[in-house]
């Protein structure tokens, strides 16, 4: 069993948002508030501390209260540099990672994919999603690993890779698939946030 405590949650809010026009995404409203709210407020019971992932708008970020990590390296190069920059500061064994625009995370994230880690002794789990059509989507920005696989990310990104698929082939690797997969629904377009906004409003 793995309690909360034992897991640090990271919110990761360092892309740069090209599809939205560049501007910061965690920061823009949703429902009247900004996208990295909703994330905290359904990551907070599952996790014990929390840092958030940015790369820019440090201060705004700050003033919710938790640590604010950049990126070693200021060239956007995608989710692993916050999942490396997560697992250099992660005091507690496990790190669960969500981004900041899937503000309808599922509240049972940290549970389903910590009982899958124990059941099959695994160093990472991430989720899936089940598609209206039946397909499966993997949801890897959503994901358990274990605090140890700090070196094993280290020399992965050393090689110059960045895929996080690839990374994840390195490793004793599960998925959990969620039924609704609305919960993992992201806002990478205007388009996208008004259409999200309607729905769950
Ligand atoms: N730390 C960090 N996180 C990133 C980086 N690029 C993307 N992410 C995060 O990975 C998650 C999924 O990325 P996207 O939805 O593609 O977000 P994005 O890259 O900001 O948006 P686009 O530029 O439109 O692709 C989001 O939570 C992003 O904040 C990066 O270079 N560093
Ligand atoms: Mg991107």
């Amino acid at each position: 069993m793995i309690s909360p405590e034992q897991i640090t949650g990271l919110i990761l809010a360092g892309g740069r948002a090209q599809r939205m026009g560049g501007i910061d995404k965690g920061l823009i409203p949703f429902n009247g508030k900004p996208l990295i709210a909703s994330a905290i407020t359904r990551l907070k019971s599952q996790v014990g501390p929390i840092f958030i992932n940015a790369n820019r708008n440090v201060t705004k970020y700050a003033s919710y209260g938790f640590p604010v990590i950049m990126d070693e390296t200021p060239d956007f190069s995608g989710p692993l540099a916050g999942f490396a920059a997560g697992l250099k500061v992660c005091n507690t064994p496990y790190l669960l990672t969500t981004p900041c625009d899937s503000p309808l995370l599922p509240t049972d994230l940290g549970l389903k994919l910590a009982t899958e880690m124990i059941r099959g002794d695994f160093q990472l789990v991430y989720a899936s999603s089940k598609e209206a059509d039946g397909k499966i989507w993997a949801q890897p920005v959503f994901c358990l690993m274990r605090t140890d696989l700090q070196e094993s990310l280290k020399t992965f990104l050393q090689k110059g890779d960045l895929k996080i698929d690839r990374w994840f082939k390195e490793l004793r690797c599960s998925t959990v698939v969620f039924d609704d997969a609305q919960v993992f629904a992201n806002v990478n377009t205007p388009e996208e946030l008004k259409r999200l906004e309607e729905a769950s409003a």
